[in-house]
């Protein structure tokens, strides 16, 4: 086996204890769920015996009509297969690349191709670039993107008392609702927002203060040549993750921009509260549950932020609350609560990021206001 070239900068990655996303969670009877339980137990064997063997020696390389790409180290396994950092052999670029089985039951990678693509015709600064993809046959499909670090909630859980300080949290904010913007100008929804699907840049580059939104597996085109959203389906399967899905996908109902900001509002609450009260439940109906008291009892609300953006996190909730399914958010009004909670909060918002403690000060990309929302290069 080739000897393999040291990237001190690729990171491994650990598993998140979020709960997983989830397309369908039927209640079933115990034997039920047992035969299920077997079954995937068994998809999974096969689909992991599609992945890249490169530790076993002798699988290295991955090859396309365009250049071939030199297999590093694991990233990160999930319910879709793998991702590894790679080499690009024509100019040894470090990239990343999303393996899936083709034994998956319901291909998800296409569909996130897909969406790269479309996303990478807007230069924001928050999306990845997909610059490969391909098949190996009857093993997986991959995509070769721009490799980024760490993810939110791998950082959260690798600080002092597994908190992020104010400041921080508020450049979360502000980053990742504008990654959300980006998204929705483009004419897709995410449907799985939550922190481990937002990493920072790798350490020592140029980009460790940027956030970047990643996994679209999940994601739905909305907006086609011309029109601005798709009519709704009367029912839907649930797509999202429990502790973050807004309530309308808790009832079945088609998602829409306003999904995506109240999943982002109760990722940002989570942050600033150290704590959701719903973590631990699993039962998506108490979960339902517990979000509508949220909205039905003041006081419970007020606890739950103990006075600390109460005021500016009430009133985004509030305004979400009030959008359609058609609605097109005001990002920029949101934006402007997020600051002035850090103004009232006297945050230092040229301190540098949690995750970069020695840097001499915060070079994320900050927010725009003003972005129109129709982009005219894309219709
Ligand atoms: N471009 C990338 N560069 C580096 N690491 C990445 C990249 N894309 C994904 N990862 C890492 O790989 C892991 C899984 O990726 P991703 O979230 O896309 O897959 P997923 O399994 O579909 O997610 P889920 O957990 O929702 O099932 C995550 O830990 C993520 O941080």
């Amino acid at each position: 086996m080739k000897k393999l070239p040291n990237i001190n900068n690729t990171q491994p990655m650990s598993v998140p204890k979020t709960p997983k996303s989830g397309e369908k969670e039927e209640k079933t009877g115990d034997k039920e769920k047992d035969k299920k339980a077997e079954l995937a137990k068994a998809q999974r064997k096969t689909q992991d015996q599609d992945m890249p063997r490169f530790e076993k020696g002798g699988e290295t390389e991955i090859k396309t009509v365009k250049d071939s790409y030199e297999i590093i180290a694991e990233l990160g396994r999930g319910s879709f297969g793998a991702v590894f950092s790679v080499i690009r052999q024509s100019d040894q670029h470090v990239f990343a690349l999303k393996c899936e089985s083709v034994h998956m039951k319901r291909a998800m990678l296409p569909n996130e191709a897909t969406a790269l693509i479309a996303l990478n015709m807007l230069k924001s600064p928050h999306f990845v670039e997909m610059i490969d993809r391909g098949t190996v046959e009857n093993r997986f499909l991959f995509v070769v993107m721009k490799c980024v670090g760490r993810n939110l909630w791998d950082i959260r859980m690798g600080l002092d008392d597994k908190r992020y300080t104010l400041t921080t949290i508020l450049r979360i904010a502000e980053q990742t609702l504008a990654a959300l913007r980006d998204l929705h100008r483009v004419g897709y929804l995410h449907r799985d927002i939550k922190p481990p699907n937002f990493a920072v840049g790798r350490d020592g580059e140029d980009d460790y203060h940027t956030i970047y939104i990643l996994d679209f597996g999940l994601c739905r085109r909305i907006a086609t040549k011309g029109k601005d959203l798709r009519i709704p389906r009367v029912e839907c399967a649930f797509r999202g993750t429990t502790r973050y899905a807004s309530l309308a996908a808790h009832d079945g109902k088609e998602q829409s921009r306003k999904d995506d900001l109240e999943s982002w509002w109760y990722m940002i609450t989570e942050m600033i509260n150290h704590d959701i009260p719903w973590k631990q439940l699993r039962d998506r109906d108490e979960v339902a549950k517990v979000k509508n008291r949220l909205r039905e009892d003041e006081e419970f609300m007020k606890k739950l932020f103990n006075q600390r953006c109460y005021p500016e996190m009430k009133t985004i909730l509030t305004y979400f609350d009030q959008l359609e399914y058609k609605s097109i958010p005001d990002y920029d009004y949101v934006f402007n609560y997020i600051r002035s909670c850090a103004i009232g909060n006297k945050c230092n918002l040229n301190a540098p990021p949690d995750w970069d403690p020695n840097a001499k000060e915060y070079r994320g990309p900050v927010y725009k206001l003003g972005e129109p929302y129709i982009v005219k290069a894309l219709e």
